[in-house]
């Protein structure tokens, strides 16, 4: 079994719970309070300046000249494509850019982005991709998901960004970090492939946490 099918089955249920979220399912159905989409994209938008790092310690750390330049492309495509959309959308919900540059990132995107830079830093290139993997991975499976909902892709909010997700090339990088991921755990013995499994396993929970986060707002005293 590739190692990328384990992780798969070990998260299934956290993946479940994520497709499930409100937050996701109003997505779908057109009827996620407008608000609390305004909120995600912010801090969605500071989420991605730190995970695009990701890729440039990524293209560092990788020891050959193909996995540098798909590394490229993945900083291209988040820092020129998908932070486009977040721009749009900032258009769209009236987020000025004064309002973008001074928003404060919530508690878990802070621990979020903390936590996949520490591994990405201090560990060698599978840590790094483990602990990027579920970000990617997870919303190539809301975004199929979601667009195949009667009326979904065309929704004049939500459409936009689960047609982002869906696409086909989108869905091929998150299957060429999947197969990377498999290269680099070939034969390695099973105490490294727990470790891994659980860096996975931390960024999975992150994920369902800044769903939660999005759809509660920050949990925290503001003043
Ligand atoms: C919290 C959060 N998790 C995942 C993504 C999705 N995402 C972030 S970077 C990247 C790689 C290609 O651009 C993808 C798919 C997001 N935007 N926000």
């Amino acid at each position: 079994m590739a190692f990328s099918e384990r992780l798969y089955e070990n998260v299934k249920p956290i993946w479940e719970k994520n497709h499930n979220h409100p937050f996701v399912q109003g997505m779908g159905d057109g009827t996620l309070d407008r608000e609390k989409f305004r909120y995600f994209m912010i801090q969605d938008y500071l989420y991605l300046i730190e995970y695009s790092k990701l890729f440039a310690i990524g293209a560092a750390k990788a020891s050959d000249v193909k996995t540098m330049g798909e590394f490229a492309k993945l900083l291209d495509s988040t820092l020129n494509t998908e932070m486009d959309l977040h721009r749009q959308y900032a258009k769209k919900f009236d987020i000025s850019e004064e309002e973008l540059e001074n928003a404060k990132p919530a508690a878990v995107t802070v621990s979020y982005t903390h936590y996949m830079l520490a591994v990405g830093q201090n560990g060698g290139l599978a840590e790094l991709v483990a602990s990027l993997l579920p970000c990617m991975w997870s919303y190539a499976e809301i975004g199929k998901s979601l667009s195949q909902i009667p009326g979904a892709s065309d929704h004049e909010f939500y459409g936009e960004w689960i047609n982002m997700y869906a696409d086909d090339e989108f869905q091929e990088l998150t299957q060429w970090t999947i197969n990377m991921l498999d290269r680099l755990t070939h034969g390695k013995p099973e105490h490294e492939l727990k470790h891994l499994e659980e860096i996975f396993l931390n960024t999975t929970r992150f994920e369902y946490m800044f769903w939660d986060m999005a759809y509660k707002g920050e949990m925290w005293p503001t003043e």
